[in-house]
């Protein structure tokens, strides 16, 4: 939308998977729509509108209020009782206000501490399992102190059939899907893996795992920060030092979440036990548990979150052996005669060739450098995605918001370049042919008749969660 506004409309789309949307994806599972990337709409409530939540009321998406904070009154120990609410209360506020007394004594100190790092190793179950609620279920708790609350600390959890992806669709309806969802565009197009971006001062050309070449005169790659760590891509001339270091130094979270599916309930579902915490021996082993009465009533389906290790480790696995462990885990918390789960879904982030991991991990006290080098472009490519986001990294509307930075970033460029252009017309002309010395001739002729091509052409790589020009995530 910001291009079209902007009179930019020959665009391309590039998208590795089979449909749009990279990190917000549902499946059908045991009935009901799941969400396997994001769930929850953060951030509602405050001073400033955020923009997700906005598209969400438009598009009247079904969404349930959701406050993991009450999870601290259940959190049930390795054997299986409920820990005394003011003991759990007590350990969680203690927790909490150690982190926040740590965070402050640093805050200024230019350190480069993650958040997991900030406290001292806990010991006991209980103390393990509120560690790992603090540190990677999200940093919850400490956000207050931190510049993320521009938009409120409300979240809501998106329980339509539609799924959350529904938001993309309405936000490209009538411009490359039909009401129905069918694509009509040919700038978009999916099952497209980008394997290589040639870059000069002239222009850029990119290769596909098929074999084809696209030109163009700028890039936006939105593709995550796990996928820029990972070899997917190459650049040619490489990128350089300074961007590559920033890839590098950013941390990539894995977080995932197990659905499993019961024949009955046999969890306490009220309302504000929407969730509960095991405290295991083992950090982070099956601890945080969700069911998904509020979202879909009588659905009967449990929901456990890992993350990091635990994820990784639970996606080389078959989901044979998951479901026995998180059975095992369900056996200590609830007695030994619950049913067996009947179903069983695992995403795995981590192995996904074109996301490889969840979101990225910023520290704390952000090291300013570090945040401009992970955006800033690169001759003409640009970069965008939730980890080019400073106060949003990590949630879809920090996706959102950095594509509308980017292209607004893209078209001052633009402007630039026509300025420039129109100094020297001999610089537009001169050919693209030295980029091109690898390819056959039949490819050569193609990219140079593109190049001679009147309208200037913008290609952009992938399509984001939202997945779409109109706002580059
Ligand atoms: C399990 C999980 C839970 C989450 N929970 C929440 C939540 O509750 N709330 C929240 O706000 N956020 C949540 N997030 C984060 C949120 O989903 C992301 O921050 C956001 O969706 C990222 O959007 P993006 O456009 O930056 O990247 P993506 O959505 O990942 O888009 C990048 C696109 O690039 C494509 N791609 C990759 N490689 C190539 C290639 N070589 N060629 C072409 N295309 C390529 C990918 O297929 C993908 O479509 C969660 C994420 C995960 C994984």
């Amino acid at each position: 939308k910001v291009l079209s506004e902007n009179g930019v409309d020959d665009v391309m789309i590039l998208e590795a998977s089979d449909k749009i949307g990279g990190r917000i994806r549902k499946e059908e599972f045991g009935g009901v729509t799941v969400e396997l990337g994001a769930g929850w709409i953060a951030g509602v409530g405050g001073k400033q509108s955020n923009p997700v939540w906005e598209l969400a009321l438009q598009s009247n998406l079904r969404t349930c209020f959701s406050d993991y904070s009450n999870a601290r009154y259940n959190i049930y120990d390795p054997s299986g009782k409920i820990f005394p609410s003011g003991i759990a209360a007590d350990s969680y506020k203690k927790a909490v206000d150690s982190a926040i007394q740590k965070l402050r004594s640093q805050e200024g100190n230019n350190n480069h501490e993650s958040f997991a790092e900030t406290t001292s190793t806990p010991k006991t179950p209980i103390e393990l399992a509120i560690d790992f609620i603090l540190h990677d279920f999200e940093m919850a708790e400490v956000e207050p102190i931190s510049t993320y609350v521009d938009f409120g600390e409300r979240e809501f959890l998106v329980a339509d059939e539609r799924g959350y992806e529904h938001l993309l669709y309405k936000m490209a309806e009538n411009f490359l899907f039909t009401s129905e969802g069918k694509i009509t565009d040919s700038r978009l197009e999916l099952n497209t893996v980008v394997r290589e971006v040639q870059h000069s001062r002239n222009g850029v050309l990119v290769s596909t795992e098929d074999g084809s070449l696209y030109e163009a005169n700028y890039v936006i790659l939105s593709v995550s920060i796990g996928v820029l760590q990972s070899d997917l891509i190459s650049f040619t001339p490489p990128l350089p030092r300074w961007k590559m270091e920033a890839i590098r130094n950013l941390d990539v979270m894995v977080y995932t979440k197990i659905f499993l599916k019961f024949p009955y309930k046999f969890w306490p579902c009220e309302p504000e036990k929407e969730f509960f915490i095991y405290a295991h021996e083992r950090r982070g082993y099956y601890t945080f548990w969700q069911h998904m009465e509020n979202a879909y009533p009588g659905s009967n389906i449990l929901v456990v979150t890992l993350t990091n290790g635990e994820s990784k480790r639970v996606e080389s696995q078959s989901d044979q052996e998951t479901l026995r462990e998180a059975m095992q885990v369900l056996r200590n918390m609830f007695g030994p005669d619950i049913p067996d789960a009947t179903d069983i879904l695992v995403p795995r982030w981590w192995n996904n060739r074109f996301q490889r991991g969840s979101y990225s991990n910023y520290p704390i006290y952000v090291n300013h450098q570090l945040v401009h080098d992970i955006k800033e472009p690169v001759g003409r490519i640009f970069f965008t995605g939730e980890h080019t986001s400073e106060k949003f990294s990590g949630y879809v509307h920090g996706g959102y918001l950095s594509g509308i930075d980017t292209t607004n970033a893209l078209l001052e460029e633009m402007r630039k370049d026509d300025g420039r252009k129109n100094e020297s017309q001999a610089f537009l002309l001169e050919p693209l042919l030295a980029l091109t010395g690898s390819l056959t001739l039949t490819q050569a002729e193609t990219v140079s008749s593109l190049h001679k091509c009147d309208i200037p052409r913008q290609l952009f790589l992938s399509n984001s969660k939202l997945g779409l020009p109109e706002a580059i995530l």
